[in-house]
């Protein structure tokens, strides 16, 4: 509610003390002189006070540096149309409007930074996107159309009250909201003061305050600088509003390349904030579990693309969906921005950060409103001649092309400075969180070790190949390790009587979901506890199944979503792939009279539908021919030598040399002694 109230009060005080300065005088370009330097003397005091305003917030009680400042502002507020009332001169009168501005804009450089810096001590950080958002909408979306709607009901008001013959001053709706805001100042004070005591204080701050301030100032500039999620934040924001300075300061002339007017100009200005509305309510919703960090990255490199985009717009339709895209990008770059900075910076120097962002943006913004709106003028658009040919240039599109690109960069450059997912592909984790399952950061295996896995249908083959495998390559002196799944491990064994059992299955059925999370459970299990430590040493570790059994079994056979299975999987092993699958492949009629020749009955699956086994078998194969680079597809029809000369070659070549021979091997006495008699003899 007191941000609200103080929102409204920032953007009544900007409209109402710039109407009421224009009010003073006559003529056109008088008062717009009047109101431009109102607006000017207004950004003024961010420049000057901005970095020591921090320094302020992160060394005195933010509670009552808050109430001081607006028990300040109150009187000089109210002092504004005051003086217009007592005063009969228009210089004095305009004069004495600029000075309070100033003054009240200097002391809200103070305010605002110790307000920002105190919202993440009040909320749980679960819930500071929330509140941001609230915020956001509430200071950028509905205080300025009321404070708008506000100040014209006044005029409305005060034209009707003219019309029916009162005397009033021009001023009169302006001083009204002018007193209204003073009042909302001190009412802020007050609720401050009495009602928010939890507002952090200066103990709990730690003891910063011991240091100068100059010495405090120069940390707090460096912690921007050195500290590399905060260094990337801020200049992804910057990035960002200089993005919206430049498509505010291009407008005008970017709506003439269209061959529009003023509405043109007005519908484009409109759709940026509405662009940023949208992206700041509904952002967080459609991007779901993607981690911030990434979500801010992406949202900078949207709004400097979309920009690089307008360049390239032929029509205004076009352009309109685009400057939404703009809007969107810069909202929901706001919007995780700014819940990172206050969920991530210490406390000690958030005012600090706080302030030096605040003054940064009105600076970048300024630069670029202005650079922007001079470079295109002076540029205006040419024509280039090339084999007889002529290509039209607006230097306006020329600018928001190099800009776009350039955004993009910083976009990317700033993701890199704070990615808490490196290696994972932006666009698929953004698709899969957009779908609620970001995905999860690969742990690799590496230090050496291989991870080889067979695949197949019941009875294709796959014990009898990883024994004569596992023995081959023990022979060649490698640290083997054989497994399988499901049951491994002592609460893998549990799970595969529970899964396979039949007597047990037959008395308490198992759905599929069960299934599919049994079968994940004895994996995430089976992976931590026994395949990444035999990894982690260097071993190769051969294991029969692994998750491509789940998406055959559980995904194709019982139809359950795979995409879902493999989610799943991916979380149970934390991104963990083999280097290479070997999938025997054998028809399910052959596979399964292999296993009855064996004389242990059927399991829970192996008594499953020929469909089902067949299913199964394309799914195996589908897989395989989706990534040809990892997998070797066998056919297990073959004589067993067959394709155990098959499986050799291949997987020789993807392993390193084994470490040599005498020292794995312990020599034999013979050995021994021909080893000590050639070394006599070298001697
Ligand atoms: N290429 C082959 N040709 C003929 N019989 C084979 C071949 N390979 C294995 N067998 C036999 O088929 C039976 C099943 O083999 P194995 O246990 O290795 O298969 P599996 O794929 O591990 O079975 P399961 O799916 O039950 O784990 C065994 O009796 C085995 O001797
Ligand atoms: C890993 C895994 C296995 N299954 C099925 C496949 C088989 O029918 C059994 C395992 O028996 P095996 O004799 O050890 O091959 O379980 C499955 O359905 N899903 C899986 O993820």
């Amino acid at each position: 509610m007191v941000l609200g109230v103080a929102s409204l009060g920032d953007w009544l005080g900007l409209l109402a003390t710039a109407t009421f300065a224009s009010a003073q005088v006559t003529g056109s370009a008088a008062k717009g002189v009047a109101f431009g330097s109102v607006i000017a003397v207004r950004l003024l005091p961010a420049l000057v006070l901005g970095p020591l305003a921090g320094v302020l917030a992160d060394r005195f009680d933010r509670r009552y540096t808050m109430v001081v400042c607006d028990l300040l502002r109150f009187p000089l507020f109210a002092s504004i149309p005051t003086v217009a009332l007592l005063s009969e001169n228009a210089a004095v009168t305009v004069g004495w409007a600029a000075i309070a501005t100033f003054l009240v804009e200097a002391i809200t450089m103070i305010w605002t930074p110790a307000k920002d810096a105190s919202i993440p001590n009040l909320i749980p950080r679960a819930r500071l996107e929330a509140a941001n958002q609230l915020t956001l909408i509430t200071t950028y979306g509905i205080t300025p159309v009321l404070a708008a709607i506000s100040l014209a009901g006044l005029s409305q008001l005060y034209q009707s009250a003219v019309s029916n013959g009162v005397d009033l001053p021009t001023s009169t709706a302006s001083s009204v909201a002018l007193y209204f805001l003073a009042l909302s100042r001190l009412a802020t004070a007050v609720v401050v003061f009495f009602g928010i005591k939890e507002i952090g204080g200066r103990e709990s701050r730690g003891d910063g305050a011991d240091q100068g301030v100059l010495r405090q100032f120069v940390d707090g500039w460096k912690y921007v600088a050195r500290t590399p999620l905060v260094r990337g934040l801020v200049l992804g924001i910057l990035g960002a509003f200089a993005c919206g300075g430049l498509v505010v300061g291009t407008a005008q002339f970017y709506a003439l390349s269209l061959g529009g007017g003023d509405s043109t100009f007005s519908l484009l200005f409109g759709l940026i904030f509405v662009g940023l509305g949208l992206g700041i309510a509904f952002g967080p919703r459609l991007v779901g579990a993607l981690s911030r960090r990434r979500w801010f990255g992406f949202s900078i490199m949207l709004a400097a693309s979309s920009v690089g985009l307008l360049a390239l717009a032929p029509h205004l339709s076009i352009a309109a969906a685009v400057t939404l895209l703009v809007g969107a990008g810069a909202g929901m770059a706001f919007l995780s921005g700014t819940t990172l900075l206050g969920g991530e910076v210490e406390d000690d120097v958030r005012g600090r950060v706080f302030a030096f962002v605040q003054t940064a943006v009105r600076v970048v913004l300024m630069l670029a409103i202005a650079l922007s709106g001079v470079l295109v003028g002076v540029g205006g658009s040419r024509e280039f001649h090339i084999a007889g040919l002529a290509f039209p240039i607006s230097s306006t599109r020329l600018l928001l092309l190099v800009a776009g690109i350039a955004g993009t960069f910083a976009g990317m450059w700033a993701l890199r400075q704070m990615d808490d997912k490196p290696g994972v592909p932006l666009f698929r984790d953004l698709w899969s969180s957009m779908r609620g399952r970001p995905l999860e950061m690969p742990e690799g295996h590496t230090k050496g070790g291989t991870f080889i896995v067979f695949e197949g249908g019941e009875g294709a083959g796959k014990s009898t190949q990883l024994e004569l495998l596992a023995e081959k390559l023990r022979g060649l002196g490698h640290d083997v390790v054989v497994t399988r799944e499901p049951g491994a491990t002592p609460v893998g064994a549990g799970i595969r009587k529970l899964v396979l059992d039949r007597e047990s299955a037959d008395d308490a059925p198992i759905g599929p979901r069960a299934e599919a999370l049994l079968y994940a459970a004895d994996r995430a299990h089976h992976v931590a506890s026994l395949v990444r430590p035999a990894l982690a040493r260097g071993a190769v570790v051969i294991s029969d199944r692994y998750v491509d059994s789940s998406l055959a079994y559980q995904g194709a056979g019982r139809a359950l979503a795979a995409e879902d299975v493999a989610w799943l999987s991916r979380w149970a092993t934390n991104g963990l792939k083999p280097d290479l699958t070997i999938v025997l492949d054998v028809d399910p009629t052959t596979g399964l009279s292999r296993v009855a020749d064996r004389g242990a009955g059927h399991d829970r699956l192996e008594s499953e539908s020929l469909r089902f086994h067949e299913r199964v078998r394309h799914a195996f194969l589908d897989l395989a021919a989706a990534e040809p680079a990892r997998y070797l597809v066998v056919d297990a029809a073959e004589p067993v030598e067959t394709i155990t000369e098959l499986i050799a070659e291949r997987v020789t070549e993807l392993l390193p040399p084994p470490l040599e021979g005498p020292f794995l091997t312990p020599p034999s006495d013979a050995e021994l002694s021909s080893i000590v008699d050639s070394e006599l003899e070298r001697r």
